[in-house]
């Protein structure tokens, strides 16, 4: 998939605020005009429940996830699921979530102790899939010291370029009148996979299994051992299943518009299948996300050190020498203000799955100065041309990293690296707790420092997510006066 975020930002610049391009024969209308946006994500929510659904993307199946689902079907979910992010819920989880950061801030000792320079972002990579593992499912993998395990390697996989469906989901954008065949293609390449390598167990070695249907066959394992074995935990898939059933839910009406469908109540329940699908897709949400949000923020340490100093200082006010060695929690962190000025000043300069952001209409709607737009457009958002707009961010340069610029209010849809309204990003507080416990542990014991080569891996790509290289960074205790290179 070729990048979006970066040629919308020049086309905005040079066509404004709302235009619109075609992908395929798909018409797409690209906004960044923050009272066109509020409209449709927060004001008329109703009309705008939907996402653009993704090439090859199957919408209607029995295991449909939160991200894909549409209508009342994700109504329900999202009923079922929100309460599981909840700070109750994330006040709980936050000593596991340590218990991984623990493991991480081990590997960064070792590598202090080493004085090179190294790349951060990998072990970030394998913190956030433990946590995700450890919090949201029980289970522990090692990963952190175990590059080669397989949960690893198979989620990366998902995240890379190299995989073998990039050829149909060009021809699925290109050709949707023909998605049905390339979607029947693509079906059968992962089945062939799947069933050669579980009766042909030698062509392990040469071909390897879709990395998606991989990590879908494990979860289903873990759902039932957890089941079977009755063990009560306390994480995400324990809270699912407290509201899961065996049998199929039947989601009356299809949309949130018809007549009454906004009145119909909601059940709330979850099929063993949706749980599956969500376990999933909160995996790879959660993974490749996290760890580049905190590469970037690891990034703007580096480069900006009079702004790691006023950091750190912050973080200090928060702990007394007495209690030096109590592990940050989430009140702890929920009330370092400049911690959070500083992760959100980062995802302005650097949002990382704009393509996420988008909604489709279910009904024509009617654009100011515009027009009506027929039922079934899409609207995608230029998020560069949001967190860049002077208007929006001033006075201070939008081109300055200036965390202090997010002590006034802004337009609220001024800042979306996690989306807006009631379809925003549901993981949003999970992943900022865990952002924040680590940058307020990695920033108690050490300073960050850039090396030689941090600007020249810096080097940003899209796929999904837009992320870097790599984030090349010297460590320096902060009890030891003189830089390490
Ligand atoms: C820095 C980390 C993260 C970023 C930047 C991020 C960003 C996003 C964005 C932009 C969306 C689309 C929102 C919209 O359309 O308005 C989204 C949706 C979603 N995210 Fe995240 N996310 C992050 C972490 C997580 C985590 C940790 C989880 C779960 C453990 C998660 C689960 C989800 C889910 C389930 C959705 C779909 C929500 C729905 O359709 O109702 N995300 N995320």
């Amino acid at each position: 998939m070729r990048s979006t975020a970066f040629p919308l930002k020049a086309w905005t610049e040079k066509y404004g605020s709302l235009y619109g391009y075609f992908e395929g024969h798909r018409p797409i209308l690209v906004c960044s005009d923050p009272d066109i946006l509020q409209d449709v994500f927060i004001k008329k929510f109703s009309n705008f429940h939907s996402r653009r659904r993704f090439p090859l993307e199957e919408r209607h199946s029995k295991s449909i996830h939160l991200f894909s689902a549409v209508g009342l079907r994700w109504k329900r979910q999202r009923f079922v699921i929100n309460p599981t992010f909840s700070s109750i819920k994330l006040k709980q989880m936050s000593p596991l979530m340590n218990s991984c950061i623990d493991r991480l801030m081990h590997k960064l000792d070792a590598e202090y102790h080493k004085k090179t320079a190294f790349d951060i972002y990998q072990l970030y990579k394998r913190l956030t899939m433990d946590v995700i593992w450890t919090c949201g499912f029980g289970v522990d993998t090692d990963m952190q010291n175990n590059p080669d395990n397989p949960y690893l390697t198979h989620s990366q996989r998902i995240f890379s370029d190299d995989q073998n469906n990039k050829f149909l989901i060009l021809l699925a954008l290109l050709i949707k009148e023909l998605e049905f065949i390339w979607k029947a293609l693509h079906d059968t390449e992962n089945n062939v996979r799947h069933w050669t390598r579980k009766y042909l167990p030698f062509t392990g070695a040469y071909i390897d299994d879709e990395p998606s249907t991989w990590i879908l066959k494990r979860v289903e394992q873990i759902i039932k051992q957890r089941k079977e074995s009755g063990v009560q935990r306390n994480d995400l898939m324990q809270l699912m299943l407290e509201s899961a059933t065996d049998g199929d839910i039947k989601d009356s009406g299809s949309s949130f518009t018809q007549t009454g469908a906004e009145d119909v109540p909601i059940v709330k329940k979850i099929t063993l299948k949706e749980i599956s699908a969500n376990v999933y897709l909160f995996m790879i949400a959660g993974y490749e996300t996290t760890s580049t949000a905190l590469a970037y923020c690891t990034y703007a340490l580096a480069t900006h050190p009079h702004e790691q100093h006023k950091l750190q200082e912050s973080i200090d006010q928060h702990f007394d020498s007495e209690s030096d060695y109590i592990l940050p929690d989430y009140d702890t962190v929920a009330n370092m203000e400049y911690l959070d000025w500083f992760i959100r000043e980062t995802l302005r300069f650097y949002p990382i799955v704009p393509v996420a952001v988008n909604r489709e209409s279910s009904e024509p709607f009617e654009i100011k100065g515009v027009g009506t737009i027929p039922a079934g457009t899409q609207i995608s958002i230029d998020m560069y041309g949001l967190h860049f707009n002077q208007e929006l961010w001033g006075p201070v340069d939008v081109n300055t990293f200036y965390p202090e610029r997010f002590r006034t209010k802004r337009h609220p849809m001024a800042w979306m690296p996690f989306g807006s309204g009631s379809r925003n990003c549901v993981g949003m507080r999970f992943a900022l707790m865990e952002m924040k416990i680590v940058l307020a542990r990695l920033l108690k014991t050490y300073s960050v420092v850039k090396c030689d080569t941090t600007d020249k891996y810096f080097e940003l790509k899209e796929y999904i997510c837009i992320h870097p290289k790599k984030i090349m960074v010297n460590l320096q205790r902060r009890n030891e006066p003189q830089h390490v290179e």
